[in-house]
Parts: C-alpha cells; sequence; structure tokens
C-alpha cells in the first residue's frame, strides 16, 4: 500500500515586517481534507495561506506537498492551486461569462456554465463586472474555483460579502470538491460547515514577548 499524498508544513515560523507572526507551525492535510484557519486579527492567517501558496516563504521551516519542498518546484505548485484573496479580481468590462471563460482559458479548464450555476450567478452572466454588487463580485470569484478544477484551494475569508443563500452554495462547492478528492485550506471569521474537517487556531502559535524582541533584533 502507496502512503498517501500530504500537503505539510513543519517547524513554520513566519515574520512580517521585521515582526514574529507565529512560530512552531504544524499542518497536514491528505486528499478530501479541509483546513479551517481560525484565530484573532493579526494572528496570521493570511499570512499562512500566502505561505501556502507560494507567495511568501517562511523564515524557518518547510511546507512540501508529497515531501517535495514548494521552492524545489514552485511552477508545479502555482498549477495545482487555486488562491482566493481578499481582492475580487474583477474586469469592470468583461461580463461573468466573459470573466469565467477568461479564467478557464487561463488554466485549461472548460466548467464555465457548471461555474455560473455553482454560484447562482447565471442569472448575471452576461452583466458586466462594473454592475455587479459586493456580494456578486465575490461569488464570480469563487465560481472560477468550479470553470477551471485544481486540487488544491486556498480561500481568504470566502465569506466576506456573501448572503447566507451564497454561504451554502460555497459549502456545496468545497463538499463536492473535497468528495473529488481535492483539499482546501480557508481563513474565516464566522461558522461554516465542512464536515471532518480540521481546525488550526493561529493563537496557538502566537510569540511569546521575548520571542518577539529577539526576532526583531534578528531582522
Ligand atoms: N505586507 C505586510 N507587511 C508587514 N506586515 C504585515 C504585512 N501584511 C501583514 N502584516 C502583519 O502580519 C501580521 C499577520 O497578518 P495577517 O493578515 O496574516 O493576519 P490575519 O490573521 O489574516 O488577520 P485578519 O483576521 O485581520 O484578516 C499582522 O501583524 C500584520 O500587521
Amino acid at each position: 500500500m502507496t502512503a498517501p499524498q500530504l500537503f505539510t508544513g513543519r517547524d513554520l515560523l513566519c515574520l512580517r515586517g521585521g515582526r514574529l507572526v507565529f512560530q512552531d507551525l504544524d499542518f497536514q492535510l491528505a486528499a478530501g481534507g479541509c483546513l479551517t484557519l481560525v484565530g484573532p486579527n493579526g494572528s496570521g492567517k493570511s499570512t499562512l495561506l500566502r505561505l501556502m501558496a507560494g507567495l511568501l516563504k517562511p523564515l524557518r521551516g518547510t511546507i512540501a506537498w508529497d515531501g517535495v519542498a514548494l521552492g524545489q518546484d514552485p511552477e508545479a505548485h502555482r498549477a495545482r492551486l487555486h488562491y482566493v484573496g481578499h481582492l475580487d479580481a474583477v474586469k469592470a468590462s468583461f461580463t461573468c461569462r466573459e470573466m469565467l471563460a477568461f479564467w478557464a482559458g487561463l488554466r485549461g479548464g472548460g466548467g464555465v456554465d457548471a461555474a455560473l450555476a455553482a454560484f447562482a450567478i447565471d442569472t448575471i452572466a452576461d452583466v458586466p463586472g462594473r454592475f455587479l454588487s459586493a456580494g456578486q463580485r465575490r461569488r464570480l470569484s469563487l465560481a472560477r474555483l468550479v470553470a477551471a478544477p485544481a486540487p488544491l484551494w486556498l480561500l481568504d475569508e470566502p465569506t466576506v460579502g456573501l448572503d447566507r443563500a451564497s454561504v451554502a452554495l460555497l459549502e456545496g462547492a468545497i463538499a463536492r470538491h473535497r468528495a473529488g478528492g481535492g483539499r482546501v485550506v480557508l481563513s474565516t471569521h464566522i461558522d461554516l460547515a465542512t464536515p471532518d474537517g480540521d481546525i488550526l487556531d493561529l493563537a496557538a502559535f502566537a510569540p511569546l514577548e521575548d520571542d518577539e524582541a529577539e526576532a526583531e533584533d534578528a531582522a
């Protein structure tokens, strides 16, 4: 029997702006898994998601996919993930359908109609980005997860701006992704249904005052 492929972080320590954000942090995520990052403002949830995406590097520790450190094959890692951050990269002049077709084209996916349906934006498929409400823009940003499948979803506060019905649509999309072996890491300040998922509380990895002073000296 072969060992399951794991997405792992070991002994992570991260500085931002010369300040220690978290230390001694480990995580592990198997196929079909979901990891929910919680913790107070500034505890490092967005920072950890950016490390997982390969957009930032830890000062110490290693993040690896199936035992291969992200730095060894950054292109392969970029190709396997979708990162949805706080900003919705929606073009003002593109309709929802055009935007999804553009994203799908970039990633070799073709599920535009499925993506429109998954986030109930089929009724506004031909509305240009400039006319979308905040919640509609967010739904469009999330729909690209479905338009161009990728094994790893990294979602930074994906529910911001969503109404209750849209939160339920997101929960459904995450459940289907996981059922197909996909992995999800998300940060949230609200309860999101992620059955059998794991929770990582960033508050548990906050530096002690002495550690902070040391990090500032070292930076
Ligand atoms: N670009 C940056 N330069 C310097 N420091 C930063 C930068 N971005 C974030 N930080 C700092 O890193 C720490 C962690 O921020 P981060 O955004 O990861 O927290 P968070 O847990 O996602 O917070 P929130 O719940 O408010 O979204 C904070 O102290 C923040 O001030």
